[in-house]
């Protein structure tokens, strides 16, 4: 600032104007007082103020009464006016024309006199000023030596000035750089100041996330260590299982290898009971003849003591005689009057008599004997039937027991059979593999008839005994194993038995899918749904659904409630229709667009939790069995079905029925589950189909879907990275069963009729596959409160 001041032009010190902007008379009338001062000083007189020196308004003054005023001052514009001025009178006014020209005349004497003392004082001055001059020019001499000395001076301070300015503009520049760095410094302290700030909040934001996050960590920590706990008791938990999976396997085998003893023994049992039964039967033949032999002799020995009764009534009557006669014969010998004759005829008599009696005793003696050994054998006889009885209740026992131990055999053989089969379910649970059933139909009125033989056999090695089934296609035989096959006589119910427990776990919270495969007319509706008006029909979904109400009744009174939302769709060429929609008339064709239900968009959804939902379905609240009936019924007659070369009444699209089932307790602890139940359209080839139109567009639909649900299998069966869920709405829908952790179950319906082999074969062949994939450990949806929360899960 001050450097600014200096560089600039010196002011006049009255007008406050730049010197070098003054004008000329301005200059001259500063001079002309500057004299005047000088004059004054030196003359000793009055100083006259010179009016010029300031343009004050003075002059209106000077102008108006330049007579009263004999040291008027005047201006250059007084001067100029006075010179310039002209008649302002009338033409003919020459009394006011000349009292204007005296006035101004007087007025320019005035002015005349004014310049005159002017002159006279600038003489003066102009002496002085000489005079001063001269002293000026002897001082200006000295000056002038002082100011070479100042000069050199000067130059010296110039150099010096310049060396300073030099110093200066370079202090200045430097002063500028760090005035710029300080602004610099400045702005980059604000923008610290500001960062400091931000990082201050940061710190401060960062500290308590820190101390969040250290809460998070001690948590996480303790989340951790119950983790690490818990996984400890799964680790030990699981190395429990592996043990008791070990022993439960050595068991099996012990089990197995009991159950073969056992199955041997009940075999040998078996003969030696049949050889004890055959035994039995002879022994009741010679007993039945013993008896028979005994009532023989029995009836001998009654007709001998008949026989014996009647000779020894006989004798007496004849001792009688005999002793009448003798009475008579002492009456006659007393009498004596009877004649010889008499007598003797009478003593002949007595000894026919006596012969008779003799011999008649002789008689009871041999029947007497004879009644003796009879008696004997009957004693004989009596004890041998004792005897047999003994050995028949003997023998009877020892059946008892080997029946008893027949049936525990058998219980047994249950038994293990059923730790075998919860083992295996165990197994295939923890390895997360779907499960896949063979269900083979009976041969139907319809089929074709086998020129060698029929084309699936069962193998009867224990390993395989209701796991194998072997299929023959042009002499070549392809054995296949699956997790259970039913044959063509298997019952609705011993299908279902097999499947309730997997039912059962959707009560508890698990998402179970159970779907039926196979080509058109192989009985998956059958299997699926059979004919629910015959009880002994009925299939999976009639029964699976009763044993969830049964079961749901009865855990009421472990303080369980269960709400249950029914479902049904069917995909029919790459549509989802609503199965329950009243708006939908009934029975129709499914390829009419008037079935139409307008504005329903039915997408796809699936949650967090792996739950499907499909958008403006109809969802029914469901609390019983009749409740469902009707409902089954209902969709059935909406079900898009149509008549094919391979099967009367065919399934054109695929039926999904899905029954949600939220459970609370007393004890706060829920359970989600669903049961989802598919009845897949069958497949089947083009050129056997015959299919035509709508028909044709139908297949081929169906064919489509089922080759992505293969696409799907064969993905997951290779592990990839990418699984073609998306390709269609089947695979889209069955993602959270196919790639999750549901329980999953496939049915592979198969035909035994011999003109479907080639189908048969495949149908096989891809459950194979889908019995190789791994899809996740199922997993429950279960929350457990109040009870321990590290068994909570998803
Ligand atoms: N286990 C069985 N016992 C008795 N009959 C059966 C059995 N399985 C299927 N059937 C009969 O076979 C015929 C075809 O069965 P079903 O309609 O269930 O086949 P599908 O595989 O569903 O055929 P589509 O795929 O064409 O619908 C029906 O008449 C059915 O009653």
């Amino acid at each position: 600032m001050a450097s600014r001041n200096q560089n600039r032009p010196p002011r006049s010190p009255s007008t406050g104007k730049e010197l070098g902007d003054e004008n000329p008379l301005d200059k001259r009338r500063r001079l002309g007082a500057v004299g005047r001062g000088a004059g004054s000083i030196g003359t000793g007189r009055t100083r006259q103020p010179f009016s010029a020196v300031n343009n004050r308004p003075e002059v209106t003054a000077a102008v108006a009464a330049p007579e009263e005023c004999p040291h008027h001052e005047f201006t250059k514009e007084e001067v100029g006016a006075i010179l310039n001025e002209k008649l302002k009178a009338k033409k003919f006014d020459l009394k006011a024309k000349y009292e204007h020209a005296a006035d101004h005349n007087k007025r320019l004497k005035l002015c005349v006199k004014w310049f005159q003392q002017c002159d006279e004082n600038h003489v003066l001055e102009a002496e002085k000023l000489k005079n001063s001059l001269e002293s000026v020019v002897k001082d200006a001499l000295i000056q002038k030596n002082k100011e070479e000395e100042l000069n050199s001076i000067i130059s010296e301070l110039r150099d010096n000035n310049t060396s300073l300015q030099e110093k200066l503009s370079k202090e200045v520049s430097e002063k500028l750089d760090a005035i710029e760095r300080h602004i610099t410094e400045n702005d980059a302290r604000i923008t610290a100041e500001k960062l400091v700030a931000s990082l201050k909040e940061e710190l401060e934001r960062a500290q308590q996330e820190i101390a969040t996050a250290n809460e998070r960590a001690t948590s996480l920590d303790n989340t951790h260590k119950r983790l690490q706990e818990y996984i400890l008791s799964l680790q030990q938990y699981n190395s429990k299982l592996i043990n008791d999976l070990e022993t439960v396997c050595e068991s099996l085998k012990r089990v197995e290898r009991e159950k073969l003893t056992i199955v041997e023994n009940l075999s040998t049992l078996r003969c030696h009971c049949s050889s004890l039964q055959e035994q039995l039967i002879s022994s009741r033949v010679s007993q039945d003849d013993a008896v028979k032999q005994k009532e023989t002799l029995l009836n001998e020995v009654k007709c001998l003591q008949g026989e014996l009764q009647q000779v020894r009534d006989d004798r007496d009557r004849q001792m009688s005689q005999v002793q009448v006669l003798s009475t008579e014969i002492e009456k006659h010998k007393e009498s004596t009057g009877s004649s010889l004759a008499e007598l003797d005829n009478m003593t002949m008599k007595w000894k026919s008599f006596e012969d008779t009696c003799s011999s008649q005793r002789e008689q009871i003696r041999i029947l007497e004997l004879q009644l003796a050994s009879a008696n004997e054998k009957l004693k004989m006889t009596d004890l041998s039937a004792s005897e047999t009885r003994m050995e028949y209740l003997e023998k009877k026992r020892m059946v008892e027991e080997l029946k008893d131990q027949l049936v525990d055999m058998e219980h047994k053989l249950v038994d293990g059979e059923n730790l075998r089969k919860k083992l295996h379910n165990t197994i295939l649970e923890l390895k997360g593999n779907i499960r896949v059933f063979c269900r083979v139909r009976p041969l139907l009125p319809d089929d074709g008839v086998a020129t060698e033989g029929a084309i699936v056999s069962y193998p009867t090695s224990t390993e395989s005994l209701g796991r194998g089934i072997d299929l023959k296609q042009s002499g070549q035989k392809y054995p296949f194993t699956f997790d259970k096959v039913f044959n063509h006589e298997a019952s609705q119910q011993d299908v279902f038995v097999e499947i309730s427990q997997l039912v059962q776990s959707a009560l508890d919270g698990y998402k179970v899918c159970i779907f039926a495969y196979g080509q058109t007319g192989s009985g998956k509706t059958y299997t699926m749904m059979g004919r629910p008006e015959i009880p002994e029909q009925k299939g999976l979904i009639p029964r699976s659904l009763e044993q969830i109400f049964q079961s749901s009744q009865s855990l009421k009174a472990q303080g369980w409630k269960y709400k249950m939302q029914a479902s049904m769709l069917e995909i029919y060429n790459e549509t989802i229709r609503d199965l329950l929609s009243n708006n939908r008339s009934v029975g129709s064709d499914p390829t009419c667009p008037e079935n139409a239900i307008f504005g329903k968009q039915y997408t796809i959804k699936h949650d967090a939790n792996g739950n499907t939902y499909v958008s403006d379905l109809t969802i029914v609240d469901v609390s019983g069995i009749t409740e469902i009936s009707s409902l089954l019924r209902q969709a059935a007659q909406s079900r898009s079905v149509g008549k094919t070369q391979m099967n009367e009444q065919s399934s054109r699209s695929h039926m999904v029925f899905t029954l949600r089932i939220s459970g609370t307790n007393e004890h706060r602890a829920t359970s989600a589950g669903s049961l989802n139940l598919v009845d897949l359209a069958g497949s089947e080839r083009l050129s056997r189909s015959g299919a035509t139109g709508d028909r044709l567009k139908e297949t081929q639909a169906i064919n489509k879907s089922l080759s992505c649900l293969s696409d799907v299998i064969f993905a997951l069966a290779k592990k990839d990275d990418h699984v073609p869920f998306r390709n269609s709405k089947l695979t889209y829908l069955l993602q959270p069963c196919l790639g999750g952790d549901s329980k999953t179950l496939m049915f592979v319906n198969v035909s035994p009729d011999p003109t479907s082999v080639g189908e048969s074969l495949c149908s096989l062949r891809f459950a194979a596959r889908v019995n190789a994939c791994e899809i996740g450990v199922p997993r429950r949806q279960m929350t457990l409160q109040h009870v321990d929360s590290r068994l909570s899960c998803g």
